[in-house]
């Protein structure tokens, strides 16, 4: 098992975006019930075996984005998730599994969280990542929303999950949401543009696909799903059809982009199922942190209790396995 921390993002392929092409989903059919089947089917086809769901475990936790967004996050709850991503698996289990360093891929937290966060993981190489532009709704004027951007970056924020308006894909107004995803890609400068799309509250897989393109078109480094706050949060069939378009993309542009489903996962299987989903649509580099994150508040919980059994045999008591 490999015992190399996450790859950091690199700013050198990143996306560069391209012009508005609408062409490229115009004429978009997305097959709701196929899609649907081939996300059942995702995880019977293919079982990972006993020995290596360890290893997918192990690789999960490299890619989670430890997450609190809540109402009253204070900087305290910060620095005790941020405690959890740099040490996200208690001694044993780490010895028990021959590894010596592992942490999560990144933390993420609400714009005032962020220099608490920063200091809290300094000289770890973990990044922090920081909701902005309105999170979760968006509904703010938009130079207030690149202001936000601006803010989190000059906290030291590396990475910034920025939310769409949701009326521009429900309009079908693409120029609209190109020129705000552009924008707030600019705003980011250095620091890694995830697009959340809130998929919750698309209505339709077509209208998650040219989400999706019309995001990617505009300059994003990642997709993401959703922000946690929608009543439909990550799900695999419209994961896959992210990834499609996600693949698509890079088919026509060579250009790579990253993929964060968000929000809702919880468990270990849950963990299993999206990296099946990466493999078998993308291939083994969407399985590295620079091109996957898992967004998850709680998730890590449920696979360090499987950890321990894989190492141990028997669960802990689940409050052993507090996040924060
Ligand atoms: O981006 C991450 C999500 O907000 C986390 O959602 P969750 O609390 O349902 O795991």
């Amino acid at each position: 098992m490999s015992q190399s921390a996450a790859p950091a993002l690199s700013n050198t392929d990143r996306n560069p975006g391209m012009p508005l092409r609408t062409d490229w989903f115009d004429q978009i059919a997305v097959n709701t019930q196929a899609a649907e089947r081939r996300a059942a089917t995702l995880t019977t086809r293919r079982t990972v075996k006993k020995e290596w769901q360890a290893a997918w475990l192990v690789n999960a936790i490299r890619c989670i984005d430890l997450t609190t967004l809540a109402g009253d996050d204070t900087e305290d709850r910060v620095r005790r998730l941020c405690a959890k991503a740099v040490r996200p698996l208690a001694d044993h289990i780490m010895a028990g599994l021959g590894l010596e360093h592992l942490t999560t891929g990144a933390v993420c937290v609400y714009p005032t969280m962020v220099a608490a966060a920063v200091k809290a993981v300094a000289g770890t190489g973990i990044p922090v990542a920081s909701v902005a532009t309105g999170f979760p709704a968006g509904l703010m004027p938009l130079d207030l929303r690149l202001a936000e951007i601006r803010y989190a970056v000059d906290q030291g924020a590396e990475e910034i999950d920025i939310v769409i308006t949701r009326a521009h894909v429900l309009d079908g107004n693409w120029a609209a949401l190109y020129d705000e995803v552009a924008a707030m890609r600019e705003a980011c400068g250095a620091a890694h543009m995830k697009a959340i799309l809130a998929t919750g509250d698309l209505q339709t897989l077509r209208n998650v696909y040219k989400a999706s393109m019309v995001a990617m078109q505009a300059g994003s480094d990642f997709i993401k799903t959703s922000t946690g706050k929608e009543g439909v949060n990550a799900t695999l069939p419209v994961s896959l059809i992210m990834v499609r378009a996600l693949r698509d993309y890079t088919d026509r542009t060579g250009d790579r982009v990253g993929f964060k489903p968000a929000g809702g996962m919880k468990t270990a299987k849950d963990a299993i199922a999206w990296q099946i989903l990466m493999k078998e649509e993308m291939g083994n580099d969407w399985l590295r942190s620079d091109l996957f994150r898992l967004g998850a508040s709680s998730m890590l919980g449920d696979i360090e209790r499987q950890l321990e059994r894989h190492i141990t045999g028997r669960y802990a008591a689940s409050s052993r396995h507090a996040i924060a």
